[in-house]
């Protein structure tokens, strides 16, 4: 499909193009017309369609739809439309217009995804969307959000496999390297994540006491974590510890959780290896032999080396040396760790993130490795090293040796 478009806002025509309506309206036709003698779908764009007399953008769609236009598209694109606003326009043009109805919304007043979803309710065919909400400015209507309302809320049926919206936005996340936020909807990392005590005690007993249940992780790819954090409850808590086979009385889990709190309020992320320490050391009781016991990391890199790492470490007391490549030195050293462990091999790395704590090339970088099991089990821990190879490696280590005490 060729996608043409013209501005037709009176402000975009005189401040940009200079034309006038009837010359713009002839631009728009004739750009249809070429398009079509050459065969092939057309889409026409009357550009800043929502700040465009309504006239006058009526007859503009209607001599596209003349010219042969296969569907038109309905750009709010600097992001005024309120989503009743948007029922209405489109609505009104639903009446002018035989063909389909397509949109495009921007999100600077944080309204894409409703005023998308309103001009469907309006009659609308479909709308652009965009993974993670990229775009111009503040972006445009996010896939992730638009089409989970769409399937979830409205029961709309998409030929979307929706379990890959998580791994998709992570991609995209990756090679565009524009940050999800953590509390982003459906895809952040937050987004099922419970913290508070009365929360996860819900969500303990039964999911959609505080998840929306019509639309739960792993319909999108996501998993449902609880949080230990500053508002740590018992319950979750007290489950944590279950799972990793440890059972305090309820006088050692009162001061387990009044140390988790200590720890998050002073703003650090509590891991599970943290916690299984913390409780080892409130119960009196001495943490298990770690299967994994590294004893030499060495790496090469350079701008003419493949970055190649060698790793020696006692795995249940038997030495084994590995080397691995990859695309940087720490994900060498990472797949050397994961490749040493050999018959626990079907443990993955399901959350790596390095924050530098200090400035400066001295840096102390501080390492968040989370592991997962092919039960889906999931163990974080950290480390903190001036050396960020190591404290990457050092806390896949102790996740990994976590997960399997576990
Ligand atoms: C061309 C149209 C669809 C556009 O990108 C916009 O108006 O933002």
């Amino acid at each position: 499909m060729v996608h043409t478009f013209v501005s037709t806002s009176d402000i975009q025509r005189e401040h940009t193009i200079r034309k006038s309506r009837e010359e713009v309206q002839q631009m728009a036709t004739q750009a249809v017309g070429y398009v079509k003698d050459h065969g092939l779908r057309c889409m026409f764009s009357a550009m800043d369609a929502t700040r465009t007399d309504l006239d006058y953008l009526v007859a503009i769609y209607r001599a596209a739809e003349e010219a042969g236009c296969d569907i038109i598209n309905v750009p709010d694109t600097v992001g005024v439309m309120s989503p009743s606003g948007m029922y209405n326009l489109i609505s009104d043009l639903r009446q002018e217009i035989s063909i389909p109805i397509d949109t495009h919304c921007h999100n600077d007043f944080g309204l894409a995804v409703a005023n998308s979803l309103m001009a469907i309710e309006a009659g609308a065919n479909q709308a652009q969307v965009t993974v993670n909400g990229l775009g111009e400015r503040a972006g445009n209507a996010d896939l992730a959000e638009t089409v989970m309302s769409l399937k979830s809320i409205y029961g709309a049926s998409l030929n979307i496999n929706t379990e890959y919206v998580v791994e998709t936005a992570r991609m995209v996340e990756r090679y565009t390297t524009v940050p999800i936020t953590a509390h982003r909807p459906v895809v952040g990392e937050n987004a099922f994540a419970h913290e508070s005590g009365i929360h996860t005690h819900g969500v303990l007993e039964n999911s959609d006491t505080f998840e929306p249940g019509i639309m739960t992780p792993e319909m999108v790819g996501h998993t449902r974590r609880i949080v230990l954090g500053k508002h740590a409850g018992k319950h979750a808590v007290r489950r944590s510890l279950e799972a990793a086979n440890l059972n305090p009385n309820d006088e050692q889990l009162n001061h387990i959780i009044e140390k988790v709190k200590t720890i998050a309020d002073k703003g650090k992320r509590l891991t599970d290896a943290d916690l299984y320490a913390i409780a080892c050391a409130v119960m009196h009781k001495p943490m298990g032999k770690p299967a994994i016991d590294l004893k030499e990391l060495s790496v090469m890199t350079g701008n003419v080396t493949t970055p190649t790492a060698v790793v020696k470490a006692l795995v249940n007391d038997e030495e084994r040396v590995l080397s691995n490549i990859g695309i940087g030195p720490v994900d060498a050293a990472l797949k050397a760790v994961t490749g040493i462990i050999g018959e626990h091999a079907n443990i993955s790395i399901h959350d790596f993130r390095i924050e530098a704590i200090t400035g400066g090339s001295d840096a102390v970088a501080e390492v968040i490795v989370g592991v997962q099991d092919e039960n889906g089990r999931i163990v974080s821990a950290r480390s903190a090293s001036a050396d960020i190879v190591y404290a990457s490696v050092e806390a896949l280590v102790t996740a990994i040796n976590m997960l399997l005490q576990k």
